[in-house]
Order: structure tokens, then sequence, then C-alpha cells
């Protein structure tokens, strides 16, 4: 274990091109349970997410992870709102990111059919990834990430555009993975996913931190007018 959280963002902003997408945001996450993002389209949550897995860069402040960046980077696993496939079967999407590690091909292979069946793919082993479902697809790119054992896992909109059995699906697999131990960090438009997954709920509004609470305290009374009525399903901007 890397032990990498407590992670904390000091004076942490993003711009592009002249505008700035996040920040600035001074925030200490330490890393007990679900982390769930919520905010406004174009509020900053997946350029947050990438900023703190490292795959978009930082304009000022810092990111400061418990352990060496390099490290807790290395720990994590990234799936992305709409997951690149290999234009090759399920089982080999699987094996992937374990024969880039250089574990051998039989053992990789193993583990490949193993986690299919963990994600309910196991009947499409031979089927070419790009071919599958929005929901098998991001089946696969879960079990594509979890396969490495992460010890923190972000998504970016896990669940948009799936019907609400592939959502299932895939909260119970992110249940299972949080069973193990695996850190979450996700960001959701569903509110009814931020409630059922949420420990630490944080609400950006236009590229800052509005409100960061325990899930509980934020869904039953939210501290902010902005807060409240992002849950009321009203207009927030
Ligand atoms: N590389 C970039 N260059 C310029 N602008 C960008 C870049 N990436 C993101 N943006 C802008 O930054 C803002 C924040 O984007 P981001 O995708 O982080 O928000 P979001 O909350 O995840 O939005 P959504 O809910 O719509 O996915 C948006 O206005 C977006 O257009």
């Amino acid at each position: 274990m890397t032990q990498m959280f407590p992670v904390t963002l000091s004076g942490a902003t993003a711009r592009r091109q002249g505008q700035t997408l996040v920040g600035p945001v001074d925030l200490t996450l330490d890393g007990g349970g679900t982390c769930v993002v919520i905010g406004p389209n174009g509020s900053g949550k997946t350029t947050l997410l990438r900023l703190l897995h490292g795959a978009a860069r930082l304009s000022t402040g810092r990111i400061d992870w418990a352990c060496d960046t390099e490290l807790a980077h290395r720990a994590q696993a990234f799936v992305f709102q709409s997951p690149v496939m290999l234009r090759r079967t399920v089982e080999e999407n699987l094996a992937y990111p374990l024969r880039i590690k250089g574990e051998p091909k039989k053992a990789a292979h193993a583990k490949a059919r193993d986690w299919a069946a963990r994600v309910g793919l196991a009947g499409l082993l031979n089927r070419p990834a790009p071919v599958l479902s929005g929901g098998e697809q991001q089946k696969l790119a879960l079990g594509r990430a979890l396969i490495s054992s992460p010890e923190l896992l972000f998504l970016d909109e896990p669940c948009a555009a799936l019907d609400g059995r592939s959502m299932r699906d895939i909260e119970t697999i992110l249940t299972e993975a949080k069973a193990q131990g695996t850190k979450l960090i996700l960001s959701t438009h569903d509110m009814g996913q931020a409630r059922r997954l949420a420990d630490t709920v944080v609400f950006l509004l236009r590229g800052k931190v509005h409100e960061v609470a325990d899930a509980k305290q934020f869904f039953d009374e939210p501290e902010t007018a902005q807060a409240k009525a992002f849950l009321k399903g009203d207009i927030v901007e």
C-alpha cells in the first residue's frame, strides 16, 4: 500500500487559453470511502479529477499526496467518460494492462477471464470490444481498470447514457471494489447515484469548490442556497 491519503490541493488552478477552468481550489480529501464530485455542466468536475490523477496540468498551486506523487499516480486508475477500447476481444482488452506490465500471457489471460466474470462479461470473452453495447463497454472499462488492483479509482460519469439495469450493475461492481479496499473518486450528474455511493460530496460551481461535506449532511441539510437549488433540480449557474 502506498498510503497516498490525505491529498491536499492548495491554490490549485487549471487555466487554458486565458480562461480559468478550475480554481483556485483548497481542499483536503482523507480517502475515507467514496468521494462524489457534483456540479452543473462545465463546473470543472472532469478537470478536477484529471488534475488529481496528473492527467491535466496545474497552472498554479499544488497537489500534495501523502506519498511521492509519481507513486500515488501509479497506484491509481482512471475510467474516462468515453473509454477507448482496443480493437480486440473482451479477453484481450482485459489482459492488456497486465501484459504491458510484463505479466506472462497465461496468467494475464486467466485473470482476464476471472475479471470478465466479475464484471458480468463472461459470456462475451471472444467478442470484439468495439461492437459491445454502451453498458458492456463501461463494464469492460471498469474491469480493465480494476484488474491491476488500483488503490484509488477515478471515474468520470461512469453511467452517463446507461439504462437503469446497467447502472445498477456498475454500482454493484463499484460497491464490491470499495469493499475490497479500493477508494473511489467519481463525478456524476445523477443525484440518485450520488446519494447511493457517496461518503463525501464535493459540490463544484464555476470551477470552485462551493461546498464539501459528509454525504448525509450534504443531502439532508446543504449549507448554501446554490446547493439546495441544485439538489432540487433548479438551474444553477
Ligand atoms: N483543454 C481545454 N481547453 C479549454 N477549455 C477547456 C478544456 N477542457 C475543459 N475546458 C472547459 O473547462 C470547463 C470545465 O470543463 P469540465 O469538463 O471539467 O467540466 P464538467 O463539470 O466535467 O462538465 P460536464 O458536466 O459537462 O462534463 C468547461 O467550460 C470546458 O469547456
